[in-house]
């Protein structure tokens, strides 16, 4: 079994994590949970922020509030101080509920509306990642009725394949994101910029992907930006100050993942750049990245309650938890893996291979196939590992199934930081059928 972070086995045989018993949690706020162990979260911030201090290099690190957003986490993002990337207006709102700094979150978005720019605007967001012309004409029509100036970085997509499932693949040339970087379409982009008076082009963007485990792919993606940046500096006489390279740095999920170290993410970034910058006798720009995943990912486990089994005889045995697709897509998605124990019984043999089923009505919801376990009985805890990005923020409310709870735990205590759904909540904005239709 591998535990991440403070998780650990404690005297009863029951999974702790933060320490706090995670069976007693289960009782206080009922499965399916999320659990977070803060102190993993605040480990993986500061191991990024002080690998670029080491290097002296001027760095943001936004965290992709993607892979989880809650008010919660962005004021946790906020004491860690990192800056913030968000992609929707409705990040975008809970992160000024959260009373994070405007000035330190960044907008991505490959549709981003009027309104959710106008929004960004009137917050004052520090920078605004464009993706597209269609993005440059809205900002302009809004700076220039509004008279304010935006900063912003140009998304290119880089023509780098990552090594990672195709759904989550996005520098490759054919991708909905961003301006090609080699078909000329950056060009047309920092020239209708660099002629706007009210937005100031401060550097470029690019992301290639995630769940990444190679460094090689941020090393070509740097090179290649710079390759464009020595023809831009006597086209248009730009030089990036700000050269942001994404996230995707790999998590391990399971044994066959062997993720790097982040610092050794940024050394290859930072030695990339600089190597550049060398070359070409240029001032070294403050560099960005966006980790989501390896800030997040290992510091989340779901906690379920295991019900009704199935065997088919000679094949295997289904063994149903009170979750599923609904709060964890990403095996149905990616075919994602993960590792799980019995919370309850962690310390029994775990060697009775059974496959999870979740509760939707889809074959497709199987959580984790040939999971080895000790015999399951009714009302077991089952902690599914690593579901700290893209578990909860993917959950949805298929089969009217009520999203769960999610905790924080730190130093011996859990805080309640999202409330599970309640069937309240899901008919909130049903409306009922008017008699007029109904009598006809
Ligand atoms: C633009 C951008 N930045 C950052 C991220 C975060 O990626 P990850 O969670 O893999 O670090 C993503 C997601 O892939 C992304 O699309
Ligand atoms: N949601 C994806 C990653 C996000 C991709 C964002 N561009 C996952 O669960 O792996």
């Amino acid at each position: 079994m591998f535990l991440h972070g403070t998780s650990k086995i404690n005297e009863k045989g029951h999974l702790e994590i933060g320490g706090v018993d995670t069976i007693q949690l289960a009782k206080e706020y009922g499965t399916p949970l999320y659990i977070y162990d803060v102190a993993l979260i605040r480990e993986r911030a500061r191991s990024f922020k002080e690998a670029f201090e080491k290097m002296g290099v001027k760095a943001q690190v936004a965290y992709a509030s993607k892979a989880f957003s809650s008010i919660a986490m962005f004021q946790l993002i906020d004491e860690e101080g990192l800056s913030l990337d968000v992609v929707s207006g409705g990040e975008l709102y809970t992160a000024v509920a959260s009373g994070f700094p405007a000035s330190k979150i960044h907008l991505h978005g490959n549709n981003k509306s009027k309104a959710e720019l106008k929004m960004a605007l009137d917050h004052g967001v520090g920078c605004i990642v464009v993706d597209n012309f269609f993005e440059i004409e809205l900002l302009k029509d809004l700076t220039k009725t509004s008279g304010q100036k935006i900063s912003v970085l140009l998304r290119v997509t880089p023509g780098v394949e990552a090594h990672t499932h195709d759904y989550i693949t996005t520098g490759q040339e054919d991708s909905k994101f961003g301006f090609g970087l080699l078909n000329g379409q950056i060009e047309k982009a920092i020239e209708t910029v660099l002629d706007s008076s009210h937005i100031q082009l401060l550097g470029i963007h690019c992301h290639i992907g995630s769940q990444i485990f190679d460094t090689a792919g941020f090393v070509l993606a740097a090179e290649r930006v710079f390759m464009k940046i020595k023809e831009w500096k006597s086209q248009f006489s730009f030089i990036p100050e700000v050269v942001n390279l994404g996230g995707g740095f790999g998590i391990r999920y399971t044994a066959e993942d062997e993720p790097l170290p982040a610092t050794y993410y940024v050394e290859k970034i930072v030695e990339a750049v600089k190597n550049q910058v060398n070359e070409m006798g240029i001032a070294m720009p403050e560099i960005w990245i966006e980790p989501g995943r390896s800030l997040v990912g290992d510091a989340g486990t779901t906690l379920y309650t295991t019900g009704s089994t199935k065997n088919v005889p000679n094949i295997r045995e289904y063994v149903a938890v009170d979750g599923g697709m609904s709060d964890n897509i990403r095996p149905a998605l990616y075919q994602a893996k993960y590792e799980a124990v019995l919370a309850n019984r962690a310390l029994e043999k775990h060697d009775v291979p059974v496959s999870i089923a979740g509760k939707c009505c889809e074959s497709g919801d199987m959580l984790i196939w040939d999971l080895p376990l000790p015999e399951v009985k009714s009302n077991d805890i089952l902690a599914v590992f690593c579901t700290g990005a893209y578990g909860y923020s993917m959950a949805n409310n298929y089969n009217r199934i009520p999203r769960p709870a999610v905790v924080f735990v730190e130093n011996g205590e859990a805080q309640l930081v999202v409330k599970r759904e309640s069937f309240e909540d899901l008919i909130v904005n049903d409306l009922p059928l008017q008699s007029k239709v109904i009598n006809k």
